[in-house]
């Protein structure tokens, strides 16, 4: 029976990227944890993962969030592309490389944020709401958090060896909020609690199709290439990029795997999302098995990158350096 869809293909941006489609299978089907023993995303459904924060909307929230700080990051437009702070001294040591933040943020009150949002014109910067949960919410919202499926994601993290749990971002979106092309280190359970957001995921061989800012730049980790107005020349192996698709909505889990490049975007003319996150440290490497896998090789190439900016102090020297060490001699 075809399920009832809460949304159309209208309210997705149009990108020119083929897009295959990442699959859903119920929490009780075995294959899901041959997708995540094989870092492989899927899309678990009927987990009740965060079921109890299935009446979280604004008033609610409002109501329980208490009084502590958010983070709410401000755009002129849809997009929020994510930038470490701490490498912007850096880079800006580097002169040639200005950096000018795409978004600003700033701490709100919930009050202060659902106003804003109540009260939002176009043309008015666009909000989003990205914070970790910390004790500083509300009893409600303690109660809610301590209902959420702990037995089922620890049972995940346990049987596939990850780290620790390191956070659980809340994100409170506005409808058709863009959160461009990047990869985490760390394993990720994303769970929708309202509205739809899709997901474009790519796998970490495709590094070489995603062109990542250098591990240096503010950007690092976030894809260079603008889905939007995709500058082939700079990039070309762009052309050759190949995603996989997820809509995600209340209730579904989607499993992002460590390493897996992902773009998400809260569905246009969708009203407002909210979602939580649950990110993992990579579990223990073990015993090294050859040939490695591709996420490791990021890993090396992230090493090598940042032991040769550190070696060269100017990063314009790592091309050459890398241009001579490699073309004509491993090419
Ligand atoms: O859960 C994830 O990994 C996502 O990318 C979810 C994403 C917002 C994440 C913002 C962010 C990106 C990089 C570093 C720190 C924070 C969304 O849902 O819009
Ligand atoms: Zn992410």
């Amino acid at each position: 029976m075809a399920e009832k869809r809460c949304w159309d293909q209208s309210q997705l941006r149009k990108y020119d990227i083929p897009l295959d489609e990442i699959p859903r299978l119920s929490v009780r089907d075995p294959r899901v944890d041959e997708f995540i023993a094989e870092n492989k995303p899927v899309v678990i459904t009927d987990t009740k993962l965060v079921a109890s924060a299935e009446r979280w909307d604004l008033d609610y929230l409002e109501q329980n969030m208490g009084n502590g700080d958010f983070s709410v990051f401000l755009s002129r437009n849809h997009k929020f592309k994510y930038f470490d702070d701490k490498k912007i001294a850096h880079a800006s040591g580097d002169s040639r490389l200005d950096f000018t933040p795409p978004t600003r943020r700033v701490d709100m009150k919930l009050p202060d944020f659902t106003r804003r949002l109540r009260q939002w014109r176009r043309g008015d910067e666009r909000m989003y709401l990205q914070q970790a949960l910390n004790n500083t919410v509300g009893p409600a919202i303690v109660q809610d958090f301590l209902n959420f499926r702990w037995d089922w994601i620890n049972s995940k993290q346990r049987t596939h060896s990850w780290g620790p749990l390191t956070s659980n971002l809340l994100l409170i979106a506005m409808e058709g909020n863009v959160t461009p092309c990047h990869y985490d280190e760390q394993q990720n359970f994303f769970a929708e609690v309202r509205g739809y957001k899709r997901c474009i995921l790519f796998p970490p061989e495709q590094f070489e199709c995603l062109y990542p800012h250098p591990v240096y730049h503010p950007h690092d980790r976030q894809s260079q290439v603008d889905f939007e107005r995709p500058d082939y020349a700079r990039f070309p192996k762009f052309r050759e990029a190949r995603g996989q698709e997820a809509i995600v909505g209340p209730g579904d889990v989607l499993y992002i795997p460590i390493y897996w490049w992902h773009h998400i975007e809260s569905l246009m003319r969708g009203g407002y999302t909210i979602s939580v996150n649950f990110w993992y440290k990579a579990g223990p490497t073990g015993q090294i098995v050859y040939p490695l896998k591709d996420h490791q090789k990021v890993a090396i190439m992230r090493n090598v990158e940042k032991m040769l900016v550190e070696a060269l102090q100017d990063p314009h020297e790592v091309g050459p350096l890398l241009r001579a060490l490699v073309l004509g001699r491993y090419t």
